[in-house]
């Protein structure tokens, strides 16, 4: 479990990174820490990308239900025009933000604010998301989650697309997508001829 640093004299934030597969515990997780700085008395606000409205236009909401009130933006810049003096920046689907998310982040950090981001490392195709990859370059703490294959028990990096949509963002949950290892996965592509 991740236990927030606790530095005396800390001069800047600093940013945190949960990535993992579909339901391996991303949201909950953010979650959890955001709580956690609304118990400490800081200021609070999560924010997330406008593509995503499956559950709740202004709540960031785990596939167990469980919800936090959030922000919806159109891209990053609106994250560093609307953060102000908030203290802990949640950002959730960040797999859905452009590049500038990177700079953005950064430049909040320099100003003192602690940042969580939640987002899936891999597309369906196993291939990095959008701005992760840089976030995770840059991040101070990470942190990999893993849902559970449901085919072999074992933990689940990817995620498989049951559809046959080819483009990279289609919204969807147990419909479209399982979580699966990687051997799964890759057997799954095989065997459906899915060839990326
Ligand atoms: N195959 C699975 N492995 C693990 N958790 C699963 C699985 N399928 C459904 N879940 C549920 O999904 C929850 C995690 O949801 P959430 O935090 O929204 O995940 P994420 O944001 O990573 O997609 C788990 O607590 C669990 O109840
Ligand atoms: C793999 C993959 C996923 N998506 C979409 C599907 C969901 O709407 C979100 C991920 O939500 P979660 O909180 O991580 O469960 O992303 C997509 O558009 N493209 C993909 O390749
Ligand atoms: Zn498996």
């Amino acid at each position: 479990m991740f236990l927030e640093p606790h530095f005396k004299g800390q001069r800047s934030g600093w940013i945190e990174v949960i990535c993992g597969s579909m339901f391996s515990g991303k949201t909950e997780e953010l979650i959890r820490r955001l709580r956690r700085a609304k118990f400490a008395n800081q200021k609070v606000e999560i924010f997330k990308p406008k593509t995503d409205n499956r559950y709740s236009v202004d709540s960031v909401v785990s596939h167990d239900e469980n919800a936090i009130d959030s922000v919806v933006v159109e891209n990053s810049m609106d994250i560093l025009r609307l953060s102000g003096d908030i203290r802990v920046i949640g950002i959730d689907e960040a797999q859905f933000f452009d590049d500038k998310l990177v700079e953005v982040v950064q430049k909040l950090a320099i100003r003192g604010a602690r940042i969580i981001i939640a987002g899936l490392d891999m597309d369906f195709r196993g291939k990095p998301f959008g701005p992760i990859p840089d976030l995770l370059a840059v991040a101070e703490y990470v942190t990999k989650v893993h849902a559970i294959c449901p085919h072999c028990g074992n933990l689940a990096t990817h995620s498989y697309r049951l559809s046959a949509e080819k483009e990279t963002v289609v919204l969807g949950e147990k419909d479209k997508y399982e979580p699966r290892c990687r051997i799964c996965y890759e057997m799954g592509n095989i065997l459906d001829l899915k060839i990326y």
